[in-house]
């Protein structure tokens, strides 16, 4: 068990179409997550602004995963900073780390150029946590999954990223490779007895906190109960040690913006 000396923290992810569903469920789990997921069905569907809106209840996680040339996601980044509004824009944002080195460390700069230290954290997706190692073999990328995740995860903190995005079953290698350093943000978190969905590299809240993550992000678990704050409640309880709500700057590792002070 290696848990982080501040505890695991859980971000909910507000995975509709319909900005007013997801501003319904932002409201309702706010009192038991530390940070809200924008994604790409929200983004797409309701456009920047959607992202101030949530940020009115949490600090945002922006996983719009960025991937393409250097120049076009540095402009990307550049656009999201910009995104930042009264009640704090992004706290983290995603892009894959198979974009390669020259592309994270371009966002890096974008997001210093753009924000100063206020910037949002840069987490690098490694393997999706929907792959199984057939899944990932069937790429061309051999080694199975942990190997890539690992050698991503050199790559990708090497260029400028301050953290990862990867599944439970990868955590404590991370912290074995990385140390305590690395923003380790893990989807693929499924409660005892919950339906895995699309999701096949998995573990329980407990385990993936007991493993070192920093944050929890759990999206279904949450939106599709009947009560999602309830929902929600119950894997904070369940978390071995639940890390404060109200964490002050550079709390986990991120910078200072959007976190709500104590
Ligand atoms: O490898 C990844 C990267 C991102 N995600 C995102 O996390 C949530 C998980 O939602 P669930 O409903 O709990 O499965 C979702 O928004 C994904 O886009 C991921 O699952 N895996």
């Amino acid at each position: 068990m290696r848990q982080k000396p501040n505890g695991a923290g859980i971000i909910a992810a507000l995975d509709t179409p319909d900005p007013a569903r997801a501003e319904g469920w932002a409201r309702a789990v706010a009192p038991h997550v530390g940070l809200l997921k924008v994604g790409l069905e929200l983004f797409c569907a309701a456009g920047p602004q959607v992202v101030r809106r949530v940020a009115a209840h949490r600090p945002v996680f922006l996983d719009l995963k960025f991937h393409d040339i250097p120049n076009t996601v540095a402009g990307a980044v550049r656009s999201v900073c910009g995104t930042k509004g009264e009640a704090g824009g992004p706290a983290m944002l995603t892009l894959h780390g198979g974009g390669g080195g020259a592309m994270i460390e371009a966002a890096r700069r974008a997001a210093e150029d753009s924000l100063g230290e206020d910037r949002p954290a840069l987490l690098a997706v490694t393997v999706l946590t929907s792959f199984t190692a057939e899944a990932l073999a069937a790429t061309g990328v051999s080694g199975g999954p942990t190997q890539q995740v690992l050698r991503l995860a050199r790559l990708a903190l090497a260029a400028g990223a301050d953290g990862l995005v990867c599944s439970p079953q990868e955590v404590s290698r991370l912290r074995d490779a990385f140390g305590e350093a690395p923003l380790l943000v893990v989807p693929g978190v499924r409660p005892a007895g919950s339906d895995a969905g699309d999701q096949a590299r998995i573990a329980t809240p407990e385990d993936t906190a007991a493993a070192g993550a920093d944050w929890l992000v759990v999206g279904r678990p949450i939106t599709a109960a009947a009560d999602p704050a309830a929902a929600a409640a119950a894997i904070a309880a369940s978390l071995p040690r639940p890390a404060p709500l109200f964490a002050g700057p550079h709390s986990h590792g991120l910078p200072s913006h959007g976190l709500p002070q104590q």
